[in-house]
């Protein structure tokens, strides 16, 4: 997939082959720039790419496909949080004594009850996080794509957020494709982790992550956890090296 903008043209991926397993949760990561965001956005529909294709293989339902969360601008400023959770369900025309019935049914899974009328902008950044990640799986979609839900939140507000979502999704599961920078939030949420090279990114290892759920403090084999994180800090050594040396 590539840009073309003012006469120049950007490859932001190419031959990037990807197969996600139903139901797992796969963290994509890669250097800055490599073409995360443009995936994700071509998986769900958001971008067009101006030349090349992504071919995207579906099983027969009648759910909708996938659904991007994006981060806090996912949210409609000028509806309340009820409103806001169940808009995807207005949209595939539930009926609306069911749509906010399954929509107080999330807000209450990711703790907001008592909020189902407030506005976005009476909202901290980690409730507002909540309120998507509500929506999202409110919608049950079959695959979920999010693009760094978590980067701007501060990190006892990240894990919080972390420990909530891995609990709908093994209470929901279904297929997640998630992009995030941080390493260590890759390995404690993922089952596998694809690994980017740099642009024009394709998949340059996959990395399954053996680690038993639940990952808490108590149970988390911290030994393992430390090896895996170390095993892609290496591959993404040795990708930027990799590029730097082409140049
Ligand atoms: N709308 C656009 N028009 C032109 N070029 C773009 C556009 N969006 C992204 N790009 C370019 O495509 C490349 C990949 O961008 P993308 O946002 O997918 O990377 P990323 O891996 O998600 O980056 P980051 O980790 O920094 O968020 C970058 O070089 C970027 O400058």
């Amino acid at each position: 997939m590539a840009y073309q903008s003012n006469g120049t043209t950007v490859q932001a991926l190419d031959g990037m082959e990807l197969s996600v397993r139903d139901r797992e949760f796969f963290c994509l990561l890669g250097p800055s720039g490599c073409g995360k965001s443009t995936f994700l956005r071509g998986l769900s529909g958001l971008l067009e790419p101006d030349t090349g294709t992504i071919e995207i293989e579906e099983s027969a339902a009648d759910r909708p496909k996938s659904r991007l969360v994006f981060q806090e601008k996912g949210i409609f400023p000028w509806k309340t949080v009820l409103e806001n959770v169940a808009f995807g369900l207005k949209m595939r025309d539930v009926p609306t004594q069911k749509r906010r019935e399954i929509a107080r049914e999330y807000i209450r899974k990711v703790n907001l009850d008592g909020f189902e009328d407030a506005y976005p902008h009476q909202l901290s950044g980690g409730m507002k996080q909540r309120v998507d990640i509500a929506r999202a799986f409110a919608n049950d979609p079959e695959v979920l794509l999010m693009d760094e839900p978590f980067g701007d939140l501060d990190a006892q507000t990240k894990r919080g957020l972390q420990a909530e979502l891995i609990r709908l999704w093994r209470e929901r599961p279904k297929t997640v494709v998630y992009v995030t920078h941080d390493i260590e939030e890759a390995v404690r949420l993922g089952d596998r982790l694809g690994v980017m090279t740099d642009r024009p990114g394709q998949i340059a290892e996959v990395i399954d992550v053996d680690l038993d759920r639940p990952r808490t403090r108590e149970t988390l084999d911290f030994a393992r956890f430390e090896a895996l994180q170390n095993r892609v800090w290496s591959i993404l050594d040795t990708v930027v090296n990799d590029t730097a040396g082409q140049e």
